[in-house]
């Protein structure tokens, strides 16, 4: 008897609930119970605390079935007003205009409002990846001030919806979520060029009108440019496009490097500057407009490693206040279609180098290049038509050959990226090249190039300004030293370094180990000459650099 006693105690305390009589319908408090479980739970303990008290049962259960008739309805009423009386516009997330909007939004409502109850928040390495999806800054990098990535907490908008206020306007910001996610707000996944999902960011305000929504974006990316003057954001191809967030570009913002910290022959940076200038002028742009020449121009930087071609193109995307994209075709994971790809996402006014173009393999499709050794060649810099501003007869050293990689790119790819029908116009083009005269012609041409500048090895002046900013500025702050005594250290600095013999990279290499002291740099020169001179430049780079010898084992006698 006790088992069967057991089991009806059991059918008592667990009965169901839903299927207590009243006006409610079974089914719709069935559907109920499904959707909500918590109503399951709530029911069997009314159920279990007042086991006759189907009327209470039968209240709770009429409200939930009247909000899960309702939610239907509020939601489809919502998305009626959405469409027919607002104006909306959709981003996707990997375009800069989405980013100017996101970093606005964290910055003036999820970080300023103390009512914002859900963010994205990203730190420390997670924060780099974030920086990467949402253009490389953060919202508390005010000022021109980049926060170090690695212990700043960030909040950015969640995906979902925000509403705010700009102004006596309100406006509602959605993120869609990841191309994966099943929370992907009503559809709202854009779709790109190649049919790829992407994230993307929609913004509404009420009216007919787009007008407003376009002055917010104007607004968002004025907001940038205060927030951001001192930095610079260089994008680089990775070869392959995140999965996660659909970009094609990684970011890194660096501090805006200042032109005067490149040393180089002041009439070339003179010049490269001014015609950079004029080139993103309105009276250049209504030029190429009127003369019907697509508005592109090209730059091509030749010299040994380490003499500041890279380091110049991002001083000149800083000073034109542009953002920088670094292309790398030596990796071997670039294709003709994806460099296609890239240089179509490419904004209208950027500089985009593609770096070491000769280590590539391109140039090779026409035929091998002249059998003369490198370092005997005369640069090529004078070719007829292209205005050149290098040292006629400039002999570079002999280069250690540089191992092919796997090449994806064929030239007619490279070329038809750069300056097909498809591609965009208006941005600069620098490609750097430790051998340009391995370069097939067809890449070159004027219209391709337009200047070709040597970035050589240090001649005395640059070899005395580099000396004043790397030891100067810090012996001077110190006190211990007045600029005088750093002009007589610096010409005497110049006087022990052969000219045309060390690049940039080796004396700076050499003058930052002397940490700000101008005796220890007069007193280590000279043996670093003896001992660098005939060294590559990779070589004395890697010499110089300080080896920390590992732990000694103690030794133990047994
Ligand atoms: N002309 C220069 N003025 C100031 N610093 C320089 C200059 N050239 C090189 N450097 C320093 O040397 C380092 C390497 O420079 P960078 O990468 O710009 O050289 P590069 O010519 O682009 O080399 P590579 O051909 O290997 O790409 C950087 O730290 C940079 O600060």
């Amino acid at each position: 008897m006790a088992p069967a006693q057991g089991k009806q105690r059991q059918v008592e305390l667990y009965r169901e609930p839903v299927t207590t009589p009243g006006l409610v319908p079974s089914h719709l408090k069935r559907a109920t119970a499904d959707a909500h479980p918590l109503i399951e739970v709530i029911q069997r303990f009314l159920a279990h605390v007042q086991p006759g008290s189907g009327a209470n049962i039968e209240k709770v259960v009429a409200l939930l079935a009247l909000y899960k008739v309702i939610a239907p309805v509020w939601r489809y009423a919502k998305d009626l007003f959405l469409r027919s009386l607002t104006s909306r516009i959709s981003i996707p997330e990997y375009d800069p205009v989405a980013q100017d909007i996101i970093q606005w939004v964290s910055a003036e409502v999820i970080n300023k409002s103390p009512l914002s109850t859900s963010a994205t928040v990203m730190t420390g390495d997670i924060a780099r990846f974030g920086a990467e999806m949402y253009g490389g800054y953060f919202p508390g990098e005010l000022r021109g001030q980049p926060k170090r990535q690695s212990d700043e907490v960030n909040c950015l908008p969640p995906v979902g919806k925000k509403f705010f206020w700009v102004g006596f306007r309100p406006f509602l910001f959605a993120r869609t979520g990841t191309a994966s996610s099943s929370k992907n707000h009503g559809g709202r996944m854009l779709i790109d060029y190649q049919g790829t999902p992407q994230n993307s960011v929609v913004l509404f305000t009420p009216g007919w009108s787009l007008h407003p929504l376009m002055d917010f974006v104007k607004h968002c990316h004025e907001y940038k440019l205060v927030n951001r003057a001192g930095t610079t954001t260089i994008y680089f191809s990775s070869g392959k496009m995140d999965a996660y967030s659909g970009h094609l570009w990684s970011t890194v913002v660096k501090a805006r490097r200042k032109l005067d910290t490149i040393d180089m022959d002041d009439a070339s940076k003179t010049e490269l500057v001014s015609d950079a200038e004029y080139y993103y002028s309105e009276e250049s742009k209504k030029f190429f407009a009127d003369c019907g020449i697509p508005y592109r121009r090209g730059y091509l930087f030749y010299g040994p490693p380490g003499t500041g071609k890279t380091s110049f193109s991002a001083a000149l995307a800083g000073h034109l206040s542009c953002d920088l994209y670094l292309i790398n075709l030596a990796t071997g994971d670039v294709s003709d279609g994806y460099l296609h790809r890239l240089f179509l996402a490419l904004p209208r006014k950027c500089i985009v180098v593609i770096e070491d173009i000769d280590s590539c393999g391109i140039g090779r499709e026409q035929g091998p290049p002249s059998s003369e050794p490198t370092h005997l060649r005369k640069s090529s810099a004078t070719a007829p038509g292209i205005p050149t501003n290098m040292p006629n007869g400039m002999v570079f050293p002999s280069q250690p050959p540089v191992p092919q990689k796997r090449n994806m790119v064929t030239l007619s790819g490279l070329l038809n990226a750069i300056d097909g029908n498809a591609s965009a116009e208006g941005r600069l083009l620098i490609m750097t090249s430790n051998n340009p005269d391995i370069l097939d012609e067809a890449l070159t041409r004027p219209g391709r190039i337009d200047m070709k500048v040597c970035f050589g090895k240090m001649m005395p002046k640059a070899i005395r300004d580099i000396f004043k900013r790397l030891i100067g500025r810090a012996a001077i702050a110190s006190k211990k030293y007045t600029e005088y005594q750093i002009e007589e250290y610096a010409s005497e600095f110049s006087a022990k370094v052969p000219p045309g013999t060390f690049t940039p990279a080796q004396v700076q290499n050499f003058l930052q180990n002397c940490r700000g002291d101008p005796i220890k740099a007069m007193q280590g020169v000279e043996a670093w000459v003896d001992k660098t001179r005939d060294q590559s430049p990779e070589e004395a780079v890697k010499d110089s650099t300080p080896l920390i010898p590992p732990p000694a084992v103690a030794q133990v006698s047994s």
